[in-house]
């Protein structure tokens, strides 16, 4: 097991940059995922990865060796990366177990190996039963199950992950990340993840890079993006809050409760401003009638919307902005009532 690090990765497609000075460093047996929305370049840092694509600048390194850089190109087939696509890629003519042995097949392994890690693979993805089905014969997930297979027969010190779940239902989805997070306990092996689903990226990825228009946004574990992310554009992409413009103030740091209602009641569209990111848990209603010590502002509900296990409660700020809170209860619409904010995180504007 080694490191792998992306040092000032470029790419170019055409004299069009897509990927712009990407580093990174993968810690052995880290799953990571890099998320951002589409056209981001996520697939090609994968391509890239898996020497489907020439880097256009910087390197690849994996343990001591250079895999990529301006004048060095290890083939794919010498990597020795696992790989899953969101198709699946699967031979269909070809039986499961044929198209799980497929990679020892072209490694020239002997039949009594071959069959055994066949078999250890398939006990793996829980398809033992499944091993002379043809792929058209299996469900969305099941066929995934068999790319996952694959990809470790070989077994891989990094597996490469193209959005795999992107083709399955939702319920599915919950199942197969299940399936990830098991393989990745099982087989310890390093796994970069593709997606632009942050929901999937939070609950699977020990580190998630974040990235739009080929640049790295924020490096960081789920808990540390969704706390502390770096400005509005990450703040707005990752879970869900307000953002919300107050009188200015230092970027990257928590504020109080008493600070920030001062800075909120500060703002002035003629005055600098600053961004802030305040979480719906974080937006307290209170009796302002019965309490009158309560710090609290006074906001209207604009919207209410049932989401099962509660209401979604947007509320408009006395200078029009909007906050989203949850609450227990529904709401009645253009009703007035009292808010406090626990507390928000000042964010960098964007570059
Ligand atoms: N072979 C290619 N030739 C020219 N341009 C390409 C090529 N491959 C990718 N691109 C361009 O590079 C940019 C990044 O594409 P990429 O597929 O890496 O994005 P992505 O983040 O994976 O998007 P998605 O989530 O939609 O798959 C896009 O603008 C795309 O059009």
């Amino acid at each position: 097991m080694a490191r792998l690090i992306l040092d000032n990765i470029h790419k170019s497609f055409h004299g069009e940059p897509v990927v712009k000075g990407l580093s990174l460093t993968i810690e052995p047996g880290e799953f990571v995922a890099l998320l951002g929305p589409s056209g981001c370049g996520k697939s090609t840092i994968l391509r890239m990865l898996a020497g489907f694509e020439p880097v256009s600048g910087g390197q690849i390194i994996h343990g001591a060796d250079c895999l990529s850089s301006a004048r060095q190109h290890v083939p794919t087939e010498d990597r020795n990366f696992g790989m899953v696509f969101q198709s699946y890629a699967l031979w269909p003519h070809m039986s499961v177990k044929d198209n799980v042995g497929y990679p020892l097949k072209v490694q020239k392994i002997n039949v009594a190996e071959r069959n055994k890690r066949i078999q250890e693979a398939l006990e793996i993805v829980q398809l033992e039963d499944y091993a002379d089905r043809l792929p058209a014969q299996l469900s969305g997930g099941q066929r995934q199950r068999v790319a996952l297979a694959r990809s470790l027969v070989t077994e891989p010190d990094v597996v490469l992950f193209d959005e795999p779940l992107a083709n399955l239902d939702r319920h599915l989805r919950a199942t197969m990340e299940e399936t990830f997070r098991a393989f990745h306990k099982r087989t310890g092996a390093t796994i970069v993840y593709v997606t632009h689903d942050q929901s999937e990226a939070m609950s699977l990825a020990d580190h998630i890079a974040v990235l739009n228009k080929g640049q790295l946004v924020q490096w960081g574990t789920p808990q540390e993006l969704y706390a502390t992310p770096k400005n509005t554009w990450l703040a707005n992409f990752i879970g869900r809050g307000s953002v919300l413009n107050v009188e200015a103030v230092e970027p990257q740091q928590y504020i109080n409760s008493a600070d920030l209602h001062r800075l909120i009641a500060g703002y002035s569209p003629q005055k600098i401003t600053s961004n802030v990111l305040v979480r719906p848990q974080d937006i307290v209603f209170v009796d302002a009638s019965t309490d009158a010590s309560l710090d609290s502002l006074e906001v209207s509900v604009r919207n209410c919307i049932f989401r099962g296990e509660r209401y979604d409660i947007e509320l408009t700020l006395d200078n029009g902005q909007t906050l989203l809170a949850y609450s227990d209860v529904p709401m009645t619409l253009s009703s007035k009532c009292h808010v406090r904010l626990g507390q928000a995180w000042s964010l960098e504007s964007e570059s």
